[in-house]
């Protein structure tokens, strides 16, 4: 199986040849989020306010896995996400970015066309259902809703003190596959906005292989400033063929009969 990557070789159009679905899923992501028209999306005032509970991390693993660099908690965190259009409780088990190589491309949504500098993913799995208890065994029960991702816009402005311990990490995994235990405590919360009120949400799938069609997607409408020199950080991380990580974000998939729901008007 040809590593897939995100270069003209084996970047998103050459990822049906081992991965099907990525041809054939009329729910892949990421998608357009268009907010005039026919498609677009339409306001729902049962959307609640999303809900998480995130204490501060003590103890994680921080890694560069040559497609993107990944945050990942010990197995014994207890942070939750529930709310929004969620009916069951979700575990987080992981966030990670998308991002280009320059302020006018990187994320992986788009909203009427426009891209941001970058994409952070919060990944979450029901842990309530009976049919898997981990994360990897949600992401092969083909149940539509076994993940739950929220997508937060990255957008360049001042510096973002709070991810300041993730962007200052980001030289010393800089090789890909290297990863360092993350230093001393981690406060998730105070990355995101205040109330998680805006948002899109529509069922879509992971957006690299193996494109399972199991995400319950949740974009908030309210980007995340960092500064230039943040931004700078993540295009310096290395694919692990000499080259940096500058642009690993999947371009917008077909719709098909999906709608697309938003919680604001
Ligand atoms: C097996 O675990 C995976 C595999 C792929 C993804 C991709 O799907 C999205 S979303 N971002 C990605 O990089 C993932 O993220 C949750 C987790
Ligand atoms: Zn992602």
């Amino acid at each position: 199986m040809a590593p897939w990557g995100y270069s003209k070789e084996n970047g998103p159009a050459t990822w049906h040849k081992d991965c099907p679905i990525a041809n054939t899923g009329v729910r892949q992501s990421p998608i357009d989020l268009i907010t005039t028209g026919q498609t677009c999306a339409k306001y729902d005032s049962n959307l609640k306010p999303v809900i998480v509970s995130y204490p501060a991390f003590s103890e994680a693993t921080f890694l560069n896995n040559g497609h993107s660099v990944q945050f990942q908690p010990s197995a014994g965190n207890l942070s939750e996400l529930s709310g929004g259009p969620l009916t069951k409780k979700y575990k987080f088990e992981q966030f990670h970015f998308h991002w280009g190589n320059n302020d006018s491309e990187g994320s992986e949504h788009r909203v009427n066309g426009k891209m941001y500098p970058a994409e952070l993913h919060l990944v979450h799995w029901n842990s309530e259902s009976p049919n898997f208890s981990s994360f990897q065994e949600a992401v092969g029960s083909n149940d539509p809703h076994a993940l739950c991702v929220l997508g937060f816009f990255l957008k360049v402005g001042a510096e973002n003190a709070s991810l300041k311990p993730i962007t200052d990490l980001l030289s010393k995994v800089k090789n890909a596959g290297s990863s360092v235990s993350f230093p001393g405590k981690f406060d998730l919360k105070a990355v995101l906005p205040e109330t998680l009120t805006d948002y899109y949400t529509y069922d879509g799938s992971l957006t690299t292989p193996p494109l399972a069609e199991c995400v319950k997607w949740i974009v908030f409408k309210e980007p995340i400033e960092v500064s230039t020199a943040q931004m700078e950080a993540f295009r310096a991380v290395d694919d692990g063929h000499g080259k940096p990580i500058t642009g690993n974000y999947r371009p917008p998939c077909p719709l098909h009969t999906r709608t697309v729901a938003a919680s604001f008007k």
